[in-house]
């Protein structure tokens, strides 16, 4: 029997979902973090449980053609991604494989699943980074969680945020520093900085920074945003947010402008967007057109249709489908973002779409109450997917095609068997990448009625 502690040789024959290799030690499975598909290694033991054991690597014994020395200082420490050992081709080849595992394991569902589109240069894509202040050597210090936990990783920089990102990171600790301004500690629940949040619009150069505090104030503001405004270019927008709980969330309701315009702007492909501190935008701006377009071509939209587009958050895909469509809701439940993706269809002119307030599973069985219908129905829900009410409606609603935007592909994979089940068919499901270094993989699914009425 294996026990914490023990030293053993594995061989890894597969990968699990979260990106650490799985092999067999004495008929236990054991997830090796930092282990790649087709490597022996020596590790060593650090939990065991009745029907699986966790181990970290050790040593490498025999490498995988595909393990590369990560380019990330932080790499193995930081939580932030955990495949930075891993060549980039490898990446693309394990999500595709994660995809096609959880569609046939998960939802029994047979489809061609392609191959994952990846990024020509996938360094330094995210356009918002949440970076928790702590202290290091009793001075301020900026970085992320090591993975499953609240310990800070230090970090100087990260390779895929946006650089003016980091910068942005960097004035706001140094300015920690020189006034001694008081720095959050979970345990005790006191002090004032929590994070340093920042949005940069990739397109238009824009940059938003929001200081998490747990107050609603913070002193030598002046100096803060004067140091902000020399050192940052693009700098549009500067919020204090109130979090003042003692949670995990990182920010809280209520935000403070002290600084610039309420909005950053940023454009998907030709259409402009405003976002706000708390609104969900795609975090990588080059691969959300891939998906974009890829929502476009498998909703096969001639210009005639009514088409709803739940989980919309700031209107993004409700209008990119407005462009080709006669008419589309877009449902959402965050107030802000409704009130944003409103504001987003008057900035650019857009008339044919309606945003509705609610819970997506709620709307839709009232809009059927109401006589109304789509003719396509796409849906974009957080990872936990959709609501089986949702489905439900979905299905009742009876549209010829469905789209589904997926970052989960166990949920997908649940949602599928659910439409499969009541007459729709899982056409393909293409795989982008748009978080490249992490195990995360978003999915689009083209979903077709099985028989015209
Ligand atoms: C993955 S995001 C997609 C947003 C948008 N489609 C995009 O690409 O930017 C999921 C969105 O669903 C919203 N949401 C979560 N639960 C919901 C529900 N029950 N009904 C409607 N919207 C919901 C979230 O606020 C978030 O804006």
């Amino acid at each position: 029997m294996l026990k914490k502690e023990d030293r053993i040789e594995v061989d890894v024959t597969a990968m699990a979902h979260e990106g650490q290799g799985v092999g067999r030690v004495d008929g236990l499975a054991v997830f090796v973090e930092g282990a790649l598909k087709g490597e022996r290694v020596l590790a060593v033991v650090e939990k065991v449980s009745k029907n699986y054991a966790i181990a970290r690597v050790e040593e490498i014994i025999s490498p995988s053609p595909d393990r590369i020395i990560p380019r990330c200082p932080y790499a193995g420490e930081c939580g932030g991604c955990s495949l930075q050992h891993l060549s980039y081709k490898g990446q693309l080849e394990f999500k595709t494989q994660k995809v096609r595992d959880s569609l046939e394991r998960i939802g029994r569902i047979n489809t061609t699943v392609f191959e994952t589109i990846g990024m020509e240069d996938p360094w330094k894509y995210r356009n918002k980074a949440q970076y928790p202040v702590g202290k290091k050597d009793y001075r301020p210090t900026l970085g992320f969680y090591m993975k499953r936990s609240h310990d800070l990783v230090p970090i100087e920089d990260c390779l895929i945020q946006h650089e003016l990102s980091w910068r942005a990171a960097e004035v706001v600790r140094e300015w920690i520093e020189k006034f001694r301004v008081s720095i959050y500690d979970e345990v005790n629940h006191r002090g004032l900085i929590r994070h340093v949040v920042t949005r940069v619009g990739a397109k238009t150069g824009e940059v938003m920074v929001v200081l998490v505090i747990n107050g609603r104030e913070v002193p030598h503001l002046k100096e803060l945003l004067g140091a902000l405004e020399k050192n940052l270019e693009g700098l549009k927008s500067v919020y204090l947010n109130v979090n003042t709980k003692k949670t995990n969330v990182i920010m809280g309701d209520e935000n403070i402008l002290v600084y610039g315009e309420p909005h950053i702007i940023d454009f998907i492909g030709e259409i402009k967007f405003t976002l706000s501190p708390n609104s969900f935008f795609q975090v990588n701006p080059v691969q959300v057109e891939v998906l974009y377009n890829k929502v476009m071509e498998y909703a096969g939209l001639t210009g005639e249709e009514t088409v709803i587009d739940a989980y919309c958050g700031i209107g993004t895909i409700t209008l990119f489908l407005a462009r080709m469509a006669r008419l589309v809701y877009g449902i959402e439940v965050v107030h802000e973002a409704v009130r944003d993706a409103r504001n987003n269809a008057l900035l650019n002119g857009t008339e044919n779409v309606e945003f509705l307030e609610g819970a997506a599973e709620e709307v839709m069985p009232r809009m059927i109450e109401q006589g109304i219908r789509a003719d396509v129905i796409v849906v974009d829900p957080p990872r936990r997917g959709c609501e089986e009410e949702l489905l439900e409606a979905a299905v009742k609603m009876n549209p010829s095609r469905m789209v589904y935007v997926s970052c989960n592909p166990a949920t997908l994979a649940r949602d599928l068997r659910y439409l499969e089940d009541r007459g729709y068919r899982t056409e393909f499901v293409q795989p982008v990448d748009m978080f490249p270094f992490t195990h995360h993989v978003e999915c689009v699914a083209s979903i077709r009625r099985k028989h015209s009425p």
